[in-house]
């Protein structure tokens, strides 16, 4: 069983719990700029920075990290969007974490987990967040399908994750707008920034899709090999979650957007 299997495993067991509790998650009014309209009128590569205390590959990373301090360090130092990892078995995050950020930042807001069921949306939107997270590998074509018009029909940006050129076609089969390419293998750990590039040679840059470029991302040599592949966008987790200076640390990511892709 893969670390992926047992994420979704956990997670059934979570929707069950979730509808079985028969909660009404309450509306949250969102009024936070659209991370797909901030990313397509961008001139720099823009950074989606995360709050990640823990993960499967890596432990502990920032266990005492406080959400709140980290959300506004980052707003402050330009992010164009904050992810808040919300599983807390595998990652130690929360909805709480989630939804203390959305009382702080006006940004967009990434609720990051492995959302498998429609009631994890309405959860994501109640607690604040403007963008939910969708992993190919984690889902069948149908489930994909309706889980991405859910998210949209609630007014919600949706980033849809692949990792091989296989998952990129499941991913435009759905016409999804924001996709990113996940250069960690979730099965295996594997961080490889040649994921970026073997899958922008095949990613339909045009004017109504943005291309991200997630994980592995540590320095502005990194960034700059993800705007090279023709990347909008990097998200960052455990190098800014460990970085003395978030400001520098941040800023120094956003280089310039290169090439025709731009
Ligand atoms: O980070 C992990 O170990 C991990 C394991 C299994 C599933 C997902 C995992 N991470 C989620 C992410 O995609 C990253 O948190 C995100 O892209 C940031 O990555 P990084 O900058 O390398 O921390």
């Amino acid at each position: 069983m893969t670390i992926l299997d047992k994420i979704i495993a956990q997670k059934k067991i979570e929707v069950e719990r979730l509808l079985a509790s028969n909660v009404i998650f309450p509306e949250r009014e969102i009024s936070r700029p659209s991370l797909y309209k901030t990313l397509r009128k961008a001139k720099k590569l823009q950074v989606i920075s995360e709050m990640k205390r823990a993960s499967p590959s890596k432990g502990l990373i920032a266990e005492g990290a406080n959400p709140v301090k980290q959300a506004i360090a980052y707003y402050e130092a330009g992010a164009a969007c904050i992810s808040v990892l919300t599983d807390n078995e595998f990652f130690k995050g929360s909805f709480e974490d989630l939804a203390a950020v959305a009382d702080v930042v006006p940004i967009a807001l990434l609720c990051k987990d492995f959302i498998i069921h429609p009631i994890q949306i309405d959860q994501a939107k109640s607690a604040g967040a403007s963008v939910i997270l969708l992993i190919v590998a984690a889902l069948d074509d149908q489930t994909l399908g309706s889980l991405y018009t859910y998210a949209n029909e609630l007014g919600l940006d949706v980033l849809v994750e692949v990792h091989s050129v296989e998952e990129l076609q499941r991913a435009l089969a759905i016409d999804a707008k924001i996709i990113g390419v996940n250069n960690r293998d979730l099965r295996t750990f594997e961080v490889d920034l040649a994921q970026t590039e073997l899958i922008a040679e095949q990613f339909p840059f045009d004017e109504e899709r943005v291309f991200i470029s997630e994980s592995g991302i540590w320095n502005p040599e990194d960034a700059e090999r993800a705007a090279k592949a023709g990347a909008s966008a990097v998200l960052v987790g455990e190098s800014l979650m460990r970085s003395d200076s978030v400001k520098d640390a941040l800023r120094a990511l956003q280089v310039e957007k290169q090439g025709i892709r731009s």
